[in-house]
């Protein structure tokens, strides 16, 4: 049997119904560069036991997603009228965080998932990276093609030394770009493995960790097998929770 990863959805509204949903390039991705099953976990109000998770997954994926982080969890005061958030997300995943951590479970977290990585640590973000002096704006165009939105945007540097450095090969590399968040305050425990030419961080892995444990603010899951570092990071991601599949007791 196949290495399992769990993934927690996000949730919408459509009509007068709550739908839970993934996208599917970060499934995609998982069983094409990973070669693992994905399952999904919906983002119940009240969230399912970590320990329950772990039971039946051997990884966990943090998925980007259009929605934005809760301000307060970061220290700031509510975001204006309008914004898109997803309070269920944050209860599941910024609680899951710690829980992943604590028990060694592999993680890797995309967009999205970089930022519940650092504020669920403790770390604080920009609610809106692009009005931030010296900062390029990270966001994609909407109305260009998704192939132009998921294209390569902006390269990204590596330190030396780093997770990403080895799992990747590369000290530079070209990466997409589709949020307007980013890190400000890197949460205790967190070491930067990449930078982008503004000094926005674009990838951050945990100290000491247990087990694998690498997020990235931009996509490798779109068209991972058409994309060198996207794929070993998916390559990568996937070994890790083999070993873990192997040697876990529980
Ligand atoms: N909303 C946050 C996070 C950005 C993000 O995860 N974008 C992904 C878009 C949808 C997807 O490709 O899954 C921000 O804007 O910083």
């Amino acid at each position: 049997m196949k290495p399992v990863v769990a993934i927690v959805c996000d949730t919408s509204q459509q009509g007068p119904h709550v739908y839970h949903q993934v996208g599917d390039k970060y499934i995609q991705a998982l069983v094409r560069c990973a070669d693992v099953t994905p399952v999904l976990i919906p983002a119940l109000e009240d969230p399912i036991a970590a320990a329950d998770i772990f039971a039946i997954a051997d990884g966990i994926l943090f998925t980007g997603g259009y929605s934005n982080i809760q301000r307060h969890h970061y220290g700031e005061s509510a975001a204006p009228d309008g914004e898109h958030e997803d309070p269920r997300r944050d209860k599941n995943t910024l609680a899951l965080v710690g829980e992943v951590l604590k028990a060694g479970v592999p993680m890797l977290g995309i967009c999205r998932g970089l930022q519940e990585l650092n504020v669920a640590l403790g770390g604080t973000l920009y609610p809106r990276v692009h009005e931030i002096e010296g900062r390029m704006d990270h966001r994609e165009d909407k109305n260009a093609p998704v192939e132009v939105q998921y294209g390569h945007a902006h390269s990204v540097s590596t330190t030396e030394g780093g997770l990403l450095a080895r799992v990747t090969g590369e000290s530079q590399f070209m990466v997409n770009t589709v949020h307007g968040q980013a890190i400000r305050d890197l949460a205790p425990g967190l070491s930067v493995e990449a930078l982008a030419d503004d000094e926005t961080i674009e990838a951050v892995s945990v100290d000491g960790a247990k087990a694998f444990a690498l997020a990235v603010q931009w996509h490798p899951e779109w068209k991972a097998w058409e994309d060198a570092p996207s794929t070993k990071i998916f390559n990568a991601f996937g070994n890790a929770v083999r070993e873990h599949k192997t040697n876990r007791t529980l």
